[in-house]
């Protein structure tokens, strides 16, 4: 079975990047058995100033008639095109005026399997032009795990910065996930020194394939994002990966080298502290 990722120098207007979603979705190839497709983190809007929590819809599984068209046209996608779908995120309304950075999982009948809200919020400082990262002025933080039954495996979903939380995967490794997806944007800076390692570390030590889709490029609000959208398996290879510029990567998820892994190395297993 296949997973895709798709690479994005998104912008802040969703339609502008809904037409370079569906160009890219015309380009995967066509398989008898279902795929999975992961977007990066804010594939509809990314960056624009204030324009996050404006965009920010409500929960069509709570209130199924709200005008809500990138919860409806993301499912009419993953239906179209018969994909398992991790729509990167995308603003959900909360509470107190700020949004949820919601990751949005749909089958290839267009139903959605799932919801995680990123938790783990981008409150840093770094040697950028942007500089000073506030994420939780418009971001409210999510509070719990979720994994998604699919084809290639028991899916877990985290984003973009969660990957510096360990616990969170192996909490989503508690929880049986055997494939863990992390839309994200990070910055060059950081994603030059950590990436990698990062994602390389997660993959490793939770036995499982990381399936990492990066924002890239220069966006609107002056940012410049890493990319090296990758797919890293249970050993920790870097099965497939696009460093720069949008597009897809693709590699073969192997259920049974995954077990033999896990069998021959059973660290999971070897655990002694709680
Ligand atoms: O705000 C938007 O428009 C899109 N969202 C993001 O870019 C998010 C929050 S600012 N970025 C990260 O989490 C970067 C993490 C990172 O770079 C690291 O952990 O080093």
């Amino acid at each position: 079975m296949w997973c895709h990722l798709l690479q994005m120098t998104s912008q802040p207007q969703p339609s502008q990047n809904l037409t370079r979603l569906r160009h890219w979705l015309s380009q995967l190839p066509t398989r008898s058995e279902p795929s999975l497709l992961v977007l990066p983190e804010c594939a509809l809007c990314f960056g624009s100033e204030g324009g996050w929590a404006s965009l920010a819809e409500p929960d069509l599984k709570l209130v199924p008639d709200a005008d809500a068209p990138m919860q409806r046209e993301l499912a009419a996608l993953a239906q179209q095109h018969g994909l398992y779908l991790v729509a990167g995120t995308l603003p959900i309304q909360a509470e107190d005026g700020r949004a949820y950075a919601a990751s949005l999982v749909y089958g290839p009948d267009g139903q959605r399997l799932g919801r995680y809200d990123k938790i783990h919020l981008f409150d840093v400082d770094v040697e950028d032009d942007t500089g000073r990262y506030r994420e939780s002025t418009h971001t409210h933080p999510g509070a719990g795990i979720t994994v998604v039954d699919t084809p290639l495996g028991r899916l877990g979903i985290a984003v973009c910065y969660d990957v510096r939380f360990p616990e969170l995967f192996r909490a989503l490794a508690d929880a049986g996930a055997e494939l863990v997806a992390l839309p994200a944007a990070f910055t060059e800076p950081t994603g030059e020194a950590h990436w990698e390692v990062l994602l390389r570390a997660r993959a490793i030590e939770n036995q499982c394939y990381l399936l990492a889709a990066g924002q890239q490029g220069q966006h609107a609000n002056g940012r410049r994002t890493w990319g090296h959208s990758m797919v890293v398996d249970p050993w920790g290879r870097v099965v497939a990966q696009l460093a720069q510029g949008e597009g897809l990567v693709s590699a073969r998820i192997d259920p049974a080298e995954m077990a033999q892994i896990r069998q021959r190395l059973p660290a999971l297993k070897h655990r002694r502290l709680p």
